[in-house]
């Protein structure tokens, strides 16, 4: 079979035989009609398809807060399909798609058609993210409410790529989503203290390698600031790419405060750190920066306390021509969908900072709830959707960045060792991802 499997039986039985079913035991998964139908100890009608999965963790299907899938505008660097492909891939059976396309997503209409590419694609569920303001200028605020009534059913908006620095504006924003529990998902980056050249963290390193320094207190500032404009309208906020300690200190008090604030963190910030800067090589060019040690440590710890609710990839192709530039010019932004279940297998669950347990609140359950996403991030459990993903913890494979699937080549993990191989990814069911042989057809026939 191939490694992309589309257009697969939607009356397809599947048993999927003795997988670890992260934090419940070993069992067996009947899959049926889309839903996960029994879970435990399983007959395998006749007919069914039977997957070995001996040796493998099975956890919810992954749910990516913070995609960019750049269709419509750049269909050379990805497109819905291709972004998806590789979402599936990753583990994923839902991503945020973001709305800095060309045209913006911030109208009914252009969200609907988000929507539409990514169910004619079929991998994964594409929930477009609505901009905060028409045209991502800060100027004004977009149609929040057309989007949230439209059939996309917008929940998460955010202007990402840009900060929505107007705190007017944010205000407006965070009492509009209200009403539809709605989410402003911030890029907290103060662009009077962190501009457009911004590029590398500032420190000693920006000062030698003579590139503009990215300080941390140009994110931190946005984000105390959002805190308490979300304490002050009682509404939520999110907080995108989180990178520093400082940052993490500021959700940590909101969070004991009672206020509504979420965070994600990206892979590349729990494992990459600003040294790499050091070869001026632009896949290492990122918004925000990468930051040193001290701040990785920082958001790991996060991440494993709860502090930080979830991964999200901010997976952001781009076209050869827009990043292989000197390192200034080059466009901001790393692929991530197809390693970052590896990358948080290689820096979390390896080291024993979280269980696998804990990977499924961390990219399934939490982001869904934080999405507004009711049919994904369920448990595996009889009657839920059947998405879910397979995971062998054990298998170590080095990244290739020709093997992806998305159209972009810019894998920042290209030539690393990484841990924790998926191995198959079912969509209600339909499997929409398999690497190498699981599948035995027919057991009992
Ligand atoms: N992360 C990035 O460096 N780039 C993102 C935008 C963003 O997430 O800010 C992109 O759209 O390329
Ligand atoms: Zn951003
Ligand atoms: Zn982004």
């Amino acid at each position: 079979m191939g490694d992309n499997v589309t257009g697969a039986d939607a009356g397809q039985v599947t048993v999927i035989r003795g997988a670890d079913l992260a934090g419940a035991g070993r069992g067996d998964l009947l899959l049926r009609d889309g839903l996960v139908a029994e879970v435990g100890s399983v007959r395998a009608p006749k007919g069914a398809a039977v997957v070995d999965a001996d040796g493998l963790v099975a956890l919810p299907g992954l749910v990516d807060l913070h995609t960019h899938l750049r269709e419509p505008g750049r269909e050379d660097a990805e497109t819905v399909r291709s972004g998806s492909a590789a979402a599936a891939a990753g583990g994923f059976t839902a991503v945020l798609a973001m709305a800095n396309t060309s045209p913006v997503t911030d109208t009914a209409e252009a969200a609907e058609r988000v929507l539409d590419l990514g169910r004619a694609a079929g991998l994964v569920d594409v929930q477009p993210v609505g901009a905060v303001t028409k045209g991502l200028a800060g100027e004004e605020l977009a149609e929040l409410g057309l989007m949230a009534r439209s059939r996309a059913a917008v929940r998460v908006f955010s202007d990402d790529g840009k900060c929505v620095h107007d705190a007017r504006l944010m205000r407006r924003a965070l009492e509009y989503v209200k009403a539809f529990d709605g989410v402003v998902s911030q890029h907290a980056q103060d662009p009077r203290l962190a501009d457009g050249q911004a590029c590398c963290h500032e420190g000693e390193l920006s000062g030698r390698l003579g590139l503009p320094g990215w300080p941390g207190v140009a994110e931190e500032t946005i984000v105390a600031r959002d805190v308490m404009l979300a304490r002050h309208t009682g509404s939520r906020v999110h907080v995108a790419h989180v990178s520093t300690a400082g940052s993490v200190e500021v959700v940590r008090w909101a969070k004991a405060q009672g206020i509504s604030v979420t965070a994600e963190v990206t892979p590349h910030h729990l494992m990459l750190t600003t040294d790499l800067l050091t070869d001026y090589d632009p896949v290492f060019k990122v918004n925000p920066p990468l930051r040193p040690q001290e701040d990785v440590e920082a958001l790991r710890a996060a991440l494993a306390d709860g502090t930080v609710d979830a991964v999200a990839t901010d997976h952001a192709p781009h076209a050869r021509h827009d990043k292989e530039h000197a390192f200034a010019e080059a466009a901001f932004g790393m692929l991530g969908l197809e390693q970052a279940l590896s990358v948080v297998a290689t820096v979390m669950v390896q080291p024993g900072l979280m269980t696998w347990a804990d990977v499924a609140a961390a990219m399934s359950t939490r982001p869904a709830r934080i999405a507004g996403l009711t049919g994904q991030g369920r448990p595996l459990e009889p009657g839920e959707p059947a998405n879910l993903v397979l995971v062998d913890p054990a298998a170590t494979a080095t990244v290739d960045r020709a093997d992806s699937r998305s159209l972009s080549r810019n894998n920042p993990w290209h030539g690393r060792e990484l841990t924790g191989q998926v191995r198959a990814t079912y969509l209600r069911g339909t499997q929409t991802h398999e690497h190498g042989q699981t599948q035995q057809q027919g057991e009992s026939a």
